[in-house]
C-alpha cells in the first residue's frame, strides 16, 4: 500500500474514531437510564414458483393462513401441519410495495430520532433475499425504496430554517469468507470490525460517501453492487456467496444551541442464504464459499438462541457476521428479519428451518436509543476554558478558524476529516459531563429569560470563554462559601454544647443534651456508678462532677436502715467516716439543731407532724449528735427516714458540689 493510500485510510480511521468518542460523551451524561426494549419484528415472505427453479407439477408445502400465519405441512406426519406466527406474513402475490410499506418503512423514521435500525433478508438459498432486498428496475425492493424516502425526508427535515441540518452517507460492504470487504473500495482489503465503548460497531477505514439524492445514491450503489461476489450454483444462477450489507448514516446537527448532533444508522443486510452441499452440487470454491455462509449462519443461530436463554456470552465474535450484527439483535437498533421463504418442496427441510430460525428471532429484544452527544465545535472550548487563562498565541489559536464556523453552522455538517480537526479524540475524552450539562442548562436559563445577547454557546469563542471563566470563579466562590457555612455551624454547635454543659454542672436536675436524653436517663440512678470515696470527696468539692447514691435493694432493705446502708458495700469504713465527717460538716452549715418546727418544715419530707416529733424528741434528748439519731424519733418509720435522707442527703450534697446558693 503506498503512502498516500495509508494516510488516507489513517484519516478515515481517525474520523471514525472520533465519532465513536463523541458518542462516548454522551453515554456518560446519559449514565443510568436503561432503553426501553423494543422487540426483533420478523416478517415472513413467501416468493412464487419461479422459472428454472420449480420441478414439474410441483405444489406448495407452505400456505398462508391470514397476514400474520402460515402452515406448513408436517414431515413427520403427512396429515398434521405446523403453523406459525409472526409479524408479518407475505404471500406469494405480494408486491415489493407491500413488503416496504407494511414492514420497513415504519421503522425509518428512528434514524431521524438519531435511533439505528437494521433489516435483515434472511433465508435459503434462491428464497428471494436478494430480490427482496434489491429487486430489479421494474420491481425495485427494499434498499432503493427505503433510500428514496429517506432521502425524500432528511430532505424536508434539513430543509433551511428547520432546526436540524441534515446529511446522509453511505457504505457498502461485504462479508465473503469471513474477510470484511469494502464494495466501495474494493483495494482496501479486509477490514477490521471494531466497538466503541457504548458498544457501537465501527469499521474503520470504510468508505463512507455522502449521498445528497437518489442519483447519488445510484451512483455509488449500482459499480459497487457489481463488486459483490456471485456466483452459479444448482439452485441459484446468481447465487450471493457473501452477506452484503449496505449502511446509510443519517447524520443531524442543531443549526441553534444546544448545538447537539444524532446520528442515526441504517443496515440493509442481504445475507447469503444457507445452503444443503448435497443440494447445490457445490464444489472447490463454491464448497469453501458454503461452508463459510453456513458457518457464520450457524453461529448467528447460536446469537439468538444465547439471547434468548439470556446467556451471560453471546458469541458475537465466533463470525464477522454476528460481530456486524451486535447492534442489530441484542442491541441498539429497531431491527426487522425477513425469512424468505421457497414453495416448492424440495426447499422443504430448509423452509422449516427458516421458520425455525424466524421463530426464535421474535424472541429477541433490543434496546434503541438516541445517538445524541453536542457538536465538536461546542466541545472543544468548553475544554479550553477548563485549562489555566490562555496565553495570548494560544488564545489566538484557539480563536482562529473556529470562529468562522461558529458563524455559519451548515459549514458544520462537514465531513469526517473537518470533524476530525475540531475535535481530536483526546479533547472530546477529556471533558466533564457535568460542565457540559451546566453549559446545556445555563443556556436554556438564558432562552428563557429572554437574554438580550445570543445564546451562551453561539457567542464568539472570546467571550464565550470569559463567560465559562465567570462561571467557574462563581463555583469557587459558592465553594469557598459552602466550607465558610460549615465552619460557622461547627462553631455554634461547640459553642451550644459548651453552654449546655456549663448549665448541666449548676443544675443536677437540668435535662441533658438530647443526645443523652434519648438514652435511658431515668436507669443510671438505680444503676449507680461506685467510686472510692476520695474521688467522690474530689467530685464534691469540684463543680463538675456528680454524686451516685446506692440504694439496697431485696432483704436488707426491710432492715432498719442506716447511713451506711445507702452507701456501697464496697466502700471501706474510713471511707464511711469521711462522709459522715462531710456531712457534720454541712450540718453545721444548716444548723437542723437549733432550727424550729417550721422551719424543719421547710426540708424534703418533713411535714408538721414529723417536724413537732422531731422537736420534741430533741428536747426530751438533746440535740442530734448525728443523722442516724433520726432513727430513734418515734413515729417516723424507716421508710420515711429512707426517703427524708435521699431528698436531704443529696440535695445537701450536690448543693455543696454548686458552692453556697
Ligand atoms: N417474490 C418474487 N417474485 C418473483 N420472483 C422472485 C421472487 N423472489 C425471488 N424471485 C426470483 O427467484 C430467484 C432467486 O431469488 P434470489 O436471487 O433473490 O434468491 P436469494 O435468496 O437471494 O438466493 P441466494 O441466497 O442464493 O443469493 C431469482 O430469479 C428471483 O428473481
Amino acid at each position: 500500500m503506498d503512502a498516500g493510500l495509508r494516510a488516507q485510510r489513517r484519516r478515515r480511521e481517525m474520523a471514525a474514531a472520533t465519532s465513536g468518542a463523541s458518542r462516548c460523551l454522551l453515554s456518560k451524561v446519559r449514565a443510568g437510564r436503561r432503553p426501553p426494549p423494543a422487540r426483533v419484528r420478523v416478517a415472513v415472505r413467501l416468493r412464487p414458483f419461479v422459472d428454472g427453479i420449480a420441478g414439474a407439477n410441483d405444489t406448495p408445502c407452505v400456505r398462508g393462513l391470514d397476514s400474520c400465519s402460515l402452515e406448513i405441512s408436517n414431515w413427520r406426519n403427512h396429515q398434521e401441519t405446523l403453523k406459525y406466527q409472526f409479524d408479518a406474513f407475505y404471500g406469494e402475490r405480494s408486491s415489493q410495495q407491500d413488503i416496504y410499506a407494511g414492514s420497513v418503512q415504519p421503522i425509518l423514521r428512528h434514524l431521524l430520532e438519531g435511533q439505528n435500525a437494521s433489516v435483515l433478508a434472511y433465508g435459503p438459498t434462491g428464497a428471494g433475499k436478494t430480490h427482496t432486498m434489491l429487486g430489479s428496475p421494474e420491481q425495485p425492493g427494499v434498499i432503493p425504496r427505503a433510500l428514496m424516502d429517506l432521502l425524500q425526508l432528511t430532505r424536508e427535515e434539513g430543509a433551511e430554517g428547520r432546526p436540524w441540518a441534515l446529511s446522509v452517507t453511505m457504505s457498502y460492504l461485504e462479508i465473503y469468507q469471513e474477510k470484511v470487504l469494502d464494495l466501495l473500495d474494493p483495494a482496501s482489503g479486509d477490514l477490521v470490525i471494531r466497538e466503541d465503548c457504548r458498544g457501537n460497531i465501527l469499521i474503520p477505514g470504510l468508505t463512507q460517501k455522502p449521498i445528497t439524492g437518489f442519483a447519488d445514491f445510484e451512483r455509488h450503489f449500482l459499480p459497487a453492487s457489481r463488486n459483490r461476489t456471485v456466483g452459479a450454483t444448482r439452485l441459484n444462477q446468481r447465487s450471493s456467496r457473501s452477506h452484503a450489507v449496505l449502511l446509510v448514516k443519517v447524520d443531524q446537527r442543531e443549526r441553534l444551541a444546544p448545538f447537539r448532533q444524532r446520528e442515526g444508522k441504517l443496515y440493509l443486510i442481504d445475507l447469503a442464504g444457507s445452503e444443503d452441499n448435497r443440494r447445490t452440487g457445490n464444489k472447490g470454491l463454491r464448497l469453501k464459499e458454503s461452508g463459510a455462509i453456513n458457518t457464520s449462519l450457524f453461529v448467528l443461530g447460536k446469537v439468538v438462541d444465547a439471547l434468548n436463554q439470556g446467556l451471560p456470552r453471546v458469541p458475537y465474535r465466533d463470525s464477522k457476521l454476528t460481530r456486524l450484527l451486535q447492534d442489530s439483535l441484542g442491541g441498539s437498533a429497531h431491527s426487522i428479519l425477513i425469512a424468505n421463504i421457497a414453495p416448492e418442496r424440495r426447499f422443504y427441510l430448509d423452509t422449516v428451518t427458516a421458520l425455525n430460525f424466524a421463530a426464535r428471532s421474535k424472541e429477541v429484544i433490543n434496546r434503541p436509543f438516541t445517538n445524541e452527544s453536542l457538536q465538536p465545535h461546542v466541545l472543544a472550548p468548553v475544554r479550553l476554558s477548563q485549562k489555566e487563562p490562555l496565553g495570548p498565541t494560544e488564545a489566538k489559536r484557539a480563536r482562529g478558524p473556529e470562529e468562522e464556523e461558529i458563524g455559519s453552522p451548515e459549514s458544520l455538517a462537514a465531513s469526517a476529516s473537518d470533524t476530525q480537526k475540531l475535535s481530536p479524540l483526546q479533547k472530546l475524552s477529556n471533558i466533564d459531563p457535568a460542565m457540559l450539562e451546566r453549559l446545556l442548562s445555563l443556556d436554556r436559563l438564558l432562552g428563557s429569560q429572554g437574554s438580550q445577547g445570543t445564546p451562551l454557546l453561539s457567542t464568539p469563542r472570546r467571550e464565550r470563554m470569559v463567560l465559562m471563566k465567570t462561571v467557574e470563579e462563581k463555583d469557587l466562590e459558592i465553594e469557598r462559601l459552602k466550607v465558610k457555612q460549615k465552619e460557622l455551624e461547627a462553631k455554634v454547635l461547640a459553642q451550644e454544647a459548651a453552654d449546655l454543659k456549663e448549665k448541666e454542672n449548676c443544675s443536677p436536675t437540668m435535662l441533658r443534651p438530647l443526645a443523652h436524653r434519648t438514652a435511658p436517663v431515668a436507669k443510671p440512678l438505680k444503676k449507680a456508678v461506685v467510686m472510692p470515696l476520695q474521688l467522690l470527696q474530689e467530685q464534691a468539692a469540684s463543680p463538675n462532677t456528680e454524686i451516685h447514691i446506692l440504694k439496697k435493694k431485696g432483704r436488707k432493705r426491710k432492715k432498719a436502715l442506716t447511713l451506711s446502708s445507702y452507701l456501697p458495700s464496697t466502700m471501706s469504713r474510713p471511707h464511711l467516716y469521711k462522709l459522715k465527717s462531710t456531712l457534720r460538716e454541712s450540718r453545721a452549715k444548716h444548723p437542723r439543731n437549733e432550727t424550729s418546727a417550721r422551719d424543719l418544715r421547710s426540708l424534703q419530707r418533713i411535714g408538721q407532724k414529723k417536724a413537732q416529733l422531731i422537736v420534741g424528741w430533741r428536747e426530751l434528748h438533746g440535740p442530734f449528735s448525728q443523722v442516724e439519731d433520726l432513727e430513734r424519733v418515734e413515729g417516723i418509720s424507716g421508710k420515711q427516714m429512707e426517703s427524708f435522707l435521699k431528698a436531704n442527703i443529696l440535695g445537701l450534697a450536690a448543693g455543696q458540689r454548686c458552692g453556697p446558693s
